[in-house]
């Protein structure tokens, strides 16, 4: 039976850096899977149905609410966020590593159902440059921004339920230490039990 799949959360304020930095982790690591989310916000300029989200309205979202379709899901900056649960399962059963970038809520529910998740939280180097990553990628109204901005401090403080903290300063640099992380997790002994195959001389 082939080895399950480890599951990886990114969580992080916004303009962080988590999609980009997901990206150039994938790029470096093409056998990661990542999960794409289902959402109610209106789709960005540039961004694609069923790569960068799947996009749906209210109704739909409520009704895979009901049937059970989301691992986790949140109410995220006045929209909707959920992790389609087929997908992921399948690929955690075909022995693939999942990247999973939600936010603190959802973050909360994955550690409760999947406590062999491994959690990650990208940072900012400041809020200053927060604020001018989130200005640079000029997709939000003002609105969006200032509460982006007012959610960032709450978010922060989930750090702790994390298990690793990466500051995005220098993205190559953040990048390395995702895979680093990574590399690591998947080398923990109790990931490994099937290697443990010897029996003690003499015993039965
Ligand atoms: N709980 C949950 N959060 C998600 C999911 N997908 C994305 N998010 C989070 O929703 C928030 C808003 O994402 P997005 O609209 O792309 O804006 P951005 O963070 O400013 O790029 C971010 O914190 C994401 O990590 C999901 O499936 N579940
Ligand atoms: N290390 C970095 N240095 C400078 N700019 C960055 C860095 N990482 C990301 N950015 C830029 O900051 C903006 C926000 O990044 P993004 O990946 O969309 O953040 P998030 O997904 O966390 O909201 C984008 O314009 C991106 O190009």
């Amino acid at each position: 039976m082939p080895k399950k799949g480890m599951l990886i959360v990114l969580s992080g304020p916004s303009g962080a850096g988590k999609g980009t930095l997901c990206n150039l982790l994938l790029q470096r690591r093409p056998e990661l899977a990542l999960s794409v989310s289902v959402t109610t916000r209106p789709p960005r300029p540039g961004e694609v149905h069923g790569v960068n989200y799947f996009f749906t309205d209210r109704e739909n979202f409520e009704q895979m609410i009901r049937k059970g379709e989301f691992l986790e899901w949140a109410r995220v900056y006045n929209n909707y966020y959920g992790t389609p649960r087929k997908f992921v399962e399948e690929q955690l059963e075909a022995g693939k590593d999942v990247i999973l970038e939600i936010d603190i809520q959802g973050a909360k529910q994955v550690k409760e159902n999947c406590p062999d998740a491994v959690f990650i939280f990208i940072l900012p180097p400041d809020i200053e440059e927060l604020k001018n990553r989130i200005k640079k990628r000029g997709s939000e109204t003002e609105e969006s921004f200032n509460l982006r901005i007012k959610s960032a401090e709450e978010e922060l403080k989930a750090i702790t339920n994390y298990d690793y903290a990466v500051v995005n300063d220098d993205l190559k640099a953040a990048v390395e230490k995702l895979e680093s992380i990574i590399i690591a997790e998947r080398c923990r002994v109790l990931r490994n039990m099937d290697l443990i195959q010897f029996k003690a001389p003499g015993g039965d």
